[in-house]
């Protein structure tokens, strides 16, 4: 099956990103932890550094609303399409990730919409990875449901790595 695929790419390695607001499902900590998680799973398998911005802003704009949000891709209701981020680019809406809150977004629960695998799925084509069709993949681009202690596939590490290389470490 097809593996990775890769969009454009950032031409820096030191990305910033920011909450712009958070959905009610959770507690707002929650969700900022959450967020944070899936964002270091990518920054664990590449070169990648991430820091959290509270204004202004931000290469990462990571968002939560429903249907018609002000881009030209209005979200759907419950269910269907859960969330959608735009590849890397110089425009404002580049990398920012956008989340349906229509959806019920759980945490550590089989009911609901994982929001850790929906952000980590989000945050690869906020990094350049297009959809993969390797049913285990993060970029498969079908949800399949929560996965306890879930990693980044090898495809997924694989597709980070041939955009921004292996994670050096200090
Ligand atoms: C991978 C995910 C985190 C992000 C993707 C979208 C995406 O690629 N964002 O970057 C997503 O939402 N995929 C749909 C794809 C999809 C499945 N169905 C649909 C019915 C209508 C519209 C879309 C879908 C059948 C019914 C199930 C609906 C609930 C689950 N939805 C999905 O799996
Ligand atoms: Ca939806
Ligand atoms: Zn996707």
């Amino acid at each position: 099956k097809k593996r990775y695929a890769l969009g454009s790419r950032w031409s820096k390695t030191e990305l910033t990103y920011r909450i712009i607001n958070r959905t009610p499902d959770l507690p707002a900590n929650e969700v900022d932890r959450i967020i944070t998680e899936s964002i270091e799973k990518w920054a664990d398998a590449s070169g990648l550094t991430f820091t959290l911005v509270k204004s202004g802003n931000a290469d990462i704009l990571i968002s939560f609303a429903p249907g018609s949000h002000g881009d030209d891709n209005p979200f759907d209701g419950p269910g269907g399409v859960l969330a959608h981020a735009y590849y890397p680019s110089s425009n404002a809406i580049g990398g920012d990730a956008h989340f349906d809150e229509d959806e019920r977004y759980t945490d550590a629960s089989f009911s609901g919409t994982n929001l850790e695998w929906v952000a980590v799925h989000e945050f690869g084509h906020s990094l350049g990875l297009g959809h993969s069709q390797i049913e285990g993949a993060v970029m498969y681009p079908y949800y399949t449901g929560y996965v306890p202690n879930f990693q980044l596939n090898s495809d997924d590490i694989a597709g980070i790595q041939a955009h921004y290389g292996e994670n050096v470490g200090e």
